[in-house]
């Protein structure tokens, strides 16, 4: 297994599938690469199903347990069924979707193998969804649900940004997976970082605050230190889970982060956060193998050490002002400043 300068494990990688996307979220942050809109056809630069499996099954060599599907829009993939299929025995797969594409496919990718899935959901009525996702498609999000439960990919996670557009939908979403057996709810706190606009960033100790007042009990997972607090629904006995994601200036968060990322183009990164990135395109194997090496020997933690506190702000530590935006066989082939 492979383990970072800072005591790190590898144990999962997040893989985009595409950049390409049905819907507009005014906050995408787009897995660190910018914006989805454009054409809906395949790019040229995405990876094959071939080179996508093989970058998988270096990673189960080294001891990756997990891999998260994601995009993008990863269901745009018309091979993704395949992919889940050909993912190596053992590592768990799981997809973060918009939902859309789930009614009519859902059954196949639990054949396929598929074990979780989390839908991004951020609100519970079609107007103020289709004001964040400027996407008319709130009825087949939630068939999407429906038919992933259906399917058996219960539990299901509910994905909520949690910004200025969407803080008050917060209480009717954790009513929803109270009420609802095989729903879990995971509120996400905004990134400006990728995305832009820190103005519509909301508190999110308030949230913590709410939820703790709202919860029966509290538990705190391992990885990323993550609060999961437990709800009950306010007339019966279920009781609904919500974990809160929160890694905005917290160190602790990216104390604990066990994951790297692949891009759609296949590129390697240490974290969503930073810029540096190690094409892998068409390498062989053992090329791909020196590549994890490299990208998890070249781990930071984002906070803590990318960012530092200065005067109690988080600025750029020096160290990396003018480091390398791509790194190909540990040459330098661009600066992104
Ligand atoms: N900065 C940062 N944000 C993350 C990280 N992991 C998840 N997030 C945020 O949470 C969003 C949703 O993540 P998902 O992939 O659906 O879920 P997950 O966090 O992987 O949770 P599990 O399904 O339980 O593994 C991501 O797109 C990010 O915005 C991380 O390692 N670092
Ligand atoms: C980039 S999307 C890709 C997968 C899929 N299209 C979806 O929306 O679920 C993955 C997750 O990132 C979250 N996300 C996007 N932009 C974000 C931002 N600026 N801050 C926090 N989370 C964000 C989305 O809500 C979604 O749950
Ligand atoms: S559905 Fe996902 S990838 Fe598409 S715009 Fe929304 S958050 Fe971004
Ligand atoms: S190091 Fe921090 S910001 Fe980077 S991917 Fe991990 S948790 Fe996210």
């Amino acid at each position: 297994m492979l383990v970072d300068g800072f005591g790190r494990e590898l144990t999962e990688i997040r893989m985009s599938l595409t950049d390409r996307c049905n819907f507009d979220c005014v906050y995408c942050h787009n897995e660190g690469l910018g914006d989805t809109r454009g054409p809906m056809a395949p790019r040229d630069e995405e990876m094959t199903t071939d080179e996508v499996v093989r970058v998988l099954s270096v990673a189960a060599d080294l001891d990756v347990e997990a891999v998260k599907l994601t995009g993008g829009e990863p269901m745009l993939r018309e091979d993704l069924e395949e992919i889940v299929r050909r993912a190596p025995d053992g590592m768990e797969v799981s997809l973060t979707t918009n939902g859309s594409f789930l009614p009519g496919r859902a059954e196949g990718l639990v054949e396929a193998g598929l074990e979780r899935v989390n839908v991004s959901q951020d609100a519970v009525d079609p107007e103020a969804f289709a004001e964040i996702t400027k996407s008319g498609a709130y009825d087949r999000v939630v068939e999407g649900v429906d038919a992933a439960l259906e399917a058996g990919l219960d539990p299901v996670k509910l994905n909520m940004v949690v910004f200025e557009g969407t803080v008050e939908y917060v209480p009717q979403l954790v009513d929803r997976v109270a009420e609802r057996d095989g729903l879990r709810l995971q509120l996400i706190e905004y990134m400006p970082e990728i995305a832009g606009h820190p103005e519509w960033a909301v508190d999110v100790d308030r949230v913590h605050e709410w939820l703790d007042d709202r919860a029966d009990r509290v538990e705190t997972r391992e990885m990323h230190d993550r609060k999961r607090y437990f709800v009950r629904a306010e007339d019966g006995d279920g009781e609904g889970m919500v974990e809160v994601v929160d890694p905005v200036e917290n160190a602790d968060f990216c104390e604990s982060c066990h994951r790297v990322r692949v891009t759609h183009d296949g590129s390697l990164k240490g974290c969503l956060n930073r810029p540096r990135v190690h094409p892998m395109g068409e390498l062989s194997e053992a090329e791909i193998r020196a590549a994890f090496h490299e990208v998890v020997g070249d781990r930071v933690p984002y906070y803590g050490e990318f960012m530092v506190e200065e005067d109690g702000e988080w600025v750029r530590n020096d160290e990396y002002v003018g480091e390398p935006l791509v790194v190909e066989h540990g040459r330098v082939t661009a600066d992104d400043d």
